[in-house]
C-alpha cells in the first residue's frame, strides 16, 4: 500500500511535531484539532520551528517553502475521507481515543491504517472499536519528535503483518529508527521511564532532596539530558500521571502507584511546561 495523503489528530505538543516530521519528510500532511485556538498554535509552532531550522543551515528554504505547502490545518473529522494513514495524538485517555477511533472508522478509506501515538494505553482495546482491527497500530513518537530518532511500534494482538510492514517502512523513510514491541501496559518505553520518574518524584515528597538536587543528581551523575523533574514537565505531569495509571491498573502491581505529590500537582493543574508551573515556573 503506498501512503500519499496523512491526518494527524490533536495539535499539541506531539501532533504538531509529528506533522512537521510528515511535511519535512515531502508527505502530505493535515494537522486535525477540534479546537481552532490550538490547532492555530500547532501550525504556527510547526512554522516557527521550520524557519529555526532554515536559520541554522540545516533546510534550504526551497525545502522549507515545499514543507509548508505539504502541511494544511483542520478543524473538521471528515477531512480524513481521503487518507492513507491516520496518526492520532489526543489526550491519554481511552474514551476520548475510541470514539476518536471509532468516528475514523466511519469516515476514512476502507484501506487506511489507523494509528495510535498513545504513550501506554492497550492498542488492542482501541482495535477492537473499529471494523478493521488488523489495520490498527501503534506508532509512539518520543517528545521532542524533530529530534528524538526512536518510534516504538506497537502491535495489537489484530494488527496484520502488512500494517506492520507499511507503518515500519514510513517510520524509515521519516528518518527515525523503528522498535517492534508487543501491546502490554506502558509498553517497553514508558514501562522503564516512567517509574524512574514517579520515583524521583517520590524521592522530593519523602524529602530526600530538592526538586534541583534529584535533577542534579541524575544529570551529572547518571549523564542524562534532562533530570527526571524537569522531563516529567516537559512530558506533562497529566499524561505522567495517567501513564502510572495504567502501569498501575494493568500489572495490579504496587510498585507502580502514582505519587501523591504528582496526583497533587495535576489537581492544582500544575501541568509543567504546557500549563506554566510544574516542578518549575516558566513564566
Ligand atoms: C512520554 C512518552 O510517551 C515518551 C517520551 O517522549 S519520553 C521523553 C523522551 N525525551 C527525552 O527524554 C528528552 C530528553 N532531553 C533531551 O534529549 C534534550 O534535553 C533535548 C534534545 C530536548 C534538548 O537538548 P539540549 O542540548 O539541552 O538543547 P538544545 O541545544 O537547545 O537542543 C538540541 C537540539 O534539539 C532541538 N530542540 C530542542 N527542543 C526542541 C523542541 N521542543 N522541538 C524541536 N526541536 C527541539 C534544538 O533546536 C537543537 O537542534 P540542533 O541540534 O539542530 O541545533
Ligand atoms: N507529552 C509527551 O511527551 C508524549 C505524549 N505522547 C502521547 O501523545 C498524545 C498527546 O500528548 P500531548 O501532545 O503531550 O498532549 P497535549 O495536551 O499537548 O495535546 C493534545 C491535543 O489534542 C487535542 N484534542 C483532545 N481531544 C481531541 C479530539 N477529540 N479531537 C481532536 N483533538 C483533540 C487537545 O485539545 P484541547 O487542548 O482543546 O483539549 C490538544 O490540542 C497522548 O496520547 C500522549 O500520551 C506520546 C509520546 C510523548
Amino acid at each position: 500500500m503506498s501512503v500519499n495523503q496523512v491526518m494527524v489528530i490533536g495539535a499539541g505538543q506531539m501532533g504538531a511535531g509529528i506533522a512537521q516530521v510528515f511535511a519535512q519528510s515531502g508527505l502530505k500532511v493535515k494537522l486535525n484539532d477540534m479546537n481552532e485556538e490550538a490547532l492555530n498554535k500547532g501550525i504556527t509552532g510547526i512554522e516557527k520551528r521550520l524557519q529555526r531550522v532554515v536559520d541554522k543551515g540545516k533546510l534550504t528554504a526551497d525545502e522549507q517553502a515545499k514543507a509548508n505547502e505539504l502541511l494544511s490545518g483542520t478543524t473538521d473529522l471528515n477531512d480524513a475521507s481521503d487518507c492513507d494513514l491516520v496518526i492520532e495524538a489526543v489526550v491519554e485517555n481511552m474514551d476520548v481515543k475510541t470514539k476518536v477511533f471509532q468516528s475514523l472508522d466511519e469516515i476514512t478509506p476502507a484501506h487506511a491504517i489507523l494509528a495510535s501515538n498513545t504513550s501506554s494505553l492497550p492498542i488492542t482495546e482501541i482495535a477492537a472499536v473499529t471494523k478493521r482491527p488488523s489495520q490498527v497500530i501503534g506508532m509512539h513518537f518520543m517528545n521532542p519528535v524533530p529530534v528524538m530518532k526512536l518510534v516504538e511500534i506497537i502491535r495489537a494482538i489484530q494488527t496484520s503483518d502488512e500494517t506492520y510492514q507499511v507503518i515500519e517502512e514510513m517510520t524509515k523513510k521519516l528518518n527515525k529508527a523503528p522498535v517492534e514491541v508487543n501491546d502490554l501496559p506502558g509498553f517497553a518505553a514508558n514501562r522503564i521511564l516512567m517509574p524512574m520518574i514517579n520515583e524521583a518524584i517520590f524521592a522530593v515528597h519523602e524529602g530526600v532532596a530538592s526538586v534541583e538536587d534529584v535533577d542534579t543528581v541524575m544529570k551529572l551523575g547518571m549523564n542524562h539530558p534532562m533530570g527526571p523533574l524537569t522531563l516529567a514537565d516537559f512530558i506533562g505531569l497529566d499524561t505522567c500521571l495517567y501513564i502510572m495509571e495504567v502501569l498501575h491498573d494493568g500489572f495490579g502491581d504496587s510498585k507502580y502507584r502514582p505519587c501523591p505529590l504528582l496526583r497533587q500537582y495535576v489537581k492544582a493543574g500544575w501541568l509543567g511546561k504546557k500549563s506554566g508551573r510544574g516542578f518549575y515556573s516558566y513564566e
